[in-house]
């Protein structure tokens, strides 16, 4: 396909996004079995299109004037993949497929700016996430929430109980990966520009020995930060597919023992095959419906990396953004009550109790928290910064912090994508 092809494709794709409120990878993956002549490199070029006008899509259609498919499509590619209305015509020239270049449309949307918008269209995120962004930022803000529109690298974490990191870049030099500029076990892969596609490394031999595993640095580092010791008792909380566990047990260097535990068995499955490929001796996964009261009391950590919105990883999830919904924040913030009181009944005294979200709303982060330490007098509240300085130091970027306590990590300043990290230590 052409270039004029695929934009015609990513407007039909856009709109059933949009007009029914289909999941973005399904409607993508609908539209590939109804054109099995496309190629792989026509489907990824046109995900490409597709999730990048919509990590765009309030402050595209505010400058083309227009948020129909076919505007947030030329839009997207006009001031993401940079090619102007000039070429867009030269490109599409002869090609029967080709939808036709809104010109006069493009050109006057270059004319335009942000200076009368309101500041959730320039941030590019819904307006009721507009002031829990603020509450968050202050007057950085909306360069936060902008930070959440560009595409995502793909980072791996080394599984450092087969490999190190510097044997792992080797085996994936040829697509560009370098060392992560915080976690200590992390490589980074450059997101492309325009059509290029990130590498499937899920392909590549290292990957199916174990050498690595996929996960955003942001998550290397919370797993990093929850600062498991050889010989540890550590609890999972709400392991899900299982990145940090993989990532907690490595950490324990196969000594001690991770206990892997989530209320949802389907999300649980993925856990077995990759704690097998990673070659961990040391974890534990017990059932959903499994009796966890004999841990009661006697772990060193538990880690509840809880149920959350998802709005720090918007980068990777455009269409979430636009799909969330406040009734959808008011079910997580009753679930993460739920599932904190529930897992600080197996921290030991004097054991922590991590608390983890890659949410960037305060609601469901600090005041988690605060509310927490309130019900539970047994608990305080401790410093990341400690763990943070011995594991990162600090000549490298630093995460938010209000309150000098709990610290939060974003795209626009960690580089990774967003998550929130509190450690509360039991009291003997
Ligand atoms: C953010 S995800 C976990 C991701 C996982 N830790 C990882 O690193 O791949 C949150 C998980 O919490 C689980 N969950 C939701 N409610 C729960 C509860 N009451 N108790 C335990 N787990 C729960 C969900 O099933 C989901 O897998």
């Amino acid at each position: 396909m052409r270039l004029g092809g695929r934009v015609s494709a990513a407007i039909e794709v856009l709109q059933e996004i949009l007009d029914r409120r289909r999941p973005a990878a399904e409607a993508l993956k609908d539209w590939g079995l109804a054109h099995r002549f496309a190629g792989s490199g026509d489907r990824a070029a046109i995900g490409n299109l597709v999730h990048d006008a919509l990590r765009k899509k309030l402050s595209t259609a505010y400058l083309m004037d227009d948020d129909s498919p076919s505007s947030l499509a030329f839009g997207a590619l006009w001031r993401q993949w940079g090619v102007s209305p000039k070429e867009m015509q030269e490109l599409f020239d002869g090609d029967r497929f080709a939808p036709e270049v809104p010109i006069e449309v493009l050109e006057a949307a270059a004319k335009r700016d942000f200076a009368f918008a309101t500041p959730h269209v320039e941030a590019d995120i819904p307006d009721w996430c507009a002031d829990l962004f603020e509450e968050n930022f202050d007057d950085e803000w909306v360069m936060e929430a902008s930070a959440l529109s560009e595409r995502a690298p793909l980072d791996v974490r080394v599984n450092t109980l087969k490999a190190d990191r510097e044997k792992v870049r080797k085996q994936l030099a040829k697509f560009g990966a370098k060392p992560t500029v915080i976690a200590r076990h992390g490589l980074r892969i450059l997101p492309g520009k325009g059509a290029e596609r990130l590498p499937n490394i899920q392909a590549e031999p290292a990957f199916q020995k174990g050498w690595f595993e996929i996960q955003d640095e942001g998550s290397q580092i919370v797993a990093d930060l929850v600062y498991a010791q050889p010989g540890e008792q550590i609890l999972d909380y709400c392991a899900g597919g299982g990145g940090k566990t993989l990532a907690l047990s490595a950490s324990l260097d196969n000594k001690g023992q991770v206990h892997a535990w989530d209320a949802d068995r389907n999300r649980l499955a993925p856990i077995f095959d990759r704690l097998k490929r990673a070659g961990t001796r040391n974890v534990q996964v017990h059932a959903a419906d499994a009796d966890l009261s004999p841990l009661e009391g006697t772990m060193d950590r538990v880690l509840v990396d809880a149920p959350c919105t998802g709005s720090g990883t918007w980068r990777r999830n455009p269409d979430a953004k636009w799909r969330l919904q406040p009734s959808a924040l008011e079910k997580r913030l009753e679930e993460q009550v739920a599932v904190l009181d529930a897992a600080s009944r197996y921290v030991k005294p004097g054991g922590y109790l991590v608390y983890v979200t890659c949410s960037l709303f305060p609601q469901e982060n600090e005041y988690q928290v605060y509310a927490f330490g309130d019900r539970h007098d047994d608990y305080e509240l401790l410093s990341a910064g400690e763990a943070w300085q011995d594991l990162f130091g600090f000549a490298k970027p630093q995460p938010w912090s209000g309150d000098m306590k709990c610290i939060t990590l974003t795209p626009r300043a960690t580089g990774t994508d967003g998550f929130f990290f509190a450690v509360m230590q039991r009291r003997v």
